[in-house]
């Protein structure tokens, strides 16, 4: 893995940047524009100083015999492509089969933003999120239904507004069992 550059050197970078577009970073409206650059970044690829698996840490064993699908909807998600770094903006479904244990649920959605605010693919994002809530809580099942709006395809390119990239990750249960699946996408569609 490369070796973490100085900030001096990342506010530089970001100078060459503007002045690559053809504009002067020394103008009064771009002096303080690398500083700010850098917050947003640091803002923006957050998930890179956090640990997914420990988000997963704390679970709970009493749910009086629970043990059908939890699910968390609609959870709005906003990363940035791996090849453009033009941001990435949707919405995710997190299921899980619980086996003995529940997490508590916010956690589900701290999962996807551990990974969404990195340099993603949605097919990496969708299974990296699957496989740690796998390993984490060893649940019947696990998926992951994720829709996104890639800007990299909406404002450039080939320009195309208005279409998703979807995908999914299915684990255990949801992967062998099509009844338990159409089960979980009714639940998606109510
Ligand atoms: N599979 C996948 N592709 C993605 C994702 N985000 C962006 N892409 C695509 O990554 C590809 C990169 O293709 P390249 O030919 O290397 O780059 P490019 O010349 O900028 O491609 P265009 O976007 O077609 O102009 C493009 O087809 C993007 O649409 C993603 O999350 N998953
Ligand atoms: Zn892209």
């Amino acid at each position: 893995m490369a070796e973490t550059p100085s900030r001096e050197k990342a506010l530089e970078a970001v100078r060459t940047l503007l002045a690559y577009i053809g504009d002067d970073p020394d103008r009064e409206g771009l002096i303080d524009t690398p500083k700010r650059f850098l917050g947003a970044y640091d803002d923006w690829f957050k998930g890179y100083k956090e640990d997914p698996e420990a988000l997963l840490g704390r679970t709970f064993d009493d749910v009086g015999g629970y043990n059908d699908i939890v699910i968390m909807k609609d959870i709005r998600f906003e990363s940035h492509c791996e090849h453009h770094v033009a941001p990435m903006i949707g919405t995710a479904h997190v299921a899980y089969l619980p086996s003995d244990k529940v997490v508590g649920i916010s956690k589900l959605a701290r999962v996807v933003d551990a990974y969404a605010k990195r340099l993603q693919s949605q097919e990496t994002l969708t299974e990296q999120i699957a496989q740690t809530i796998d390993r984490v809580l060893k649940p019947r099942g696990v998926a992951v239904i994720m829709y996104g709006e890639h800007q990299c395809i909406s404002t450039r390119g080939i320009n195309k507004q208005g279409v998703d990239c979807v995908t999914r990750t299915l684990l255990g249960e949801f992967k062998t069992d099509p009844a338990m699946l159409d089960q979980l996408m009714q639940l998606i569609r109510t």
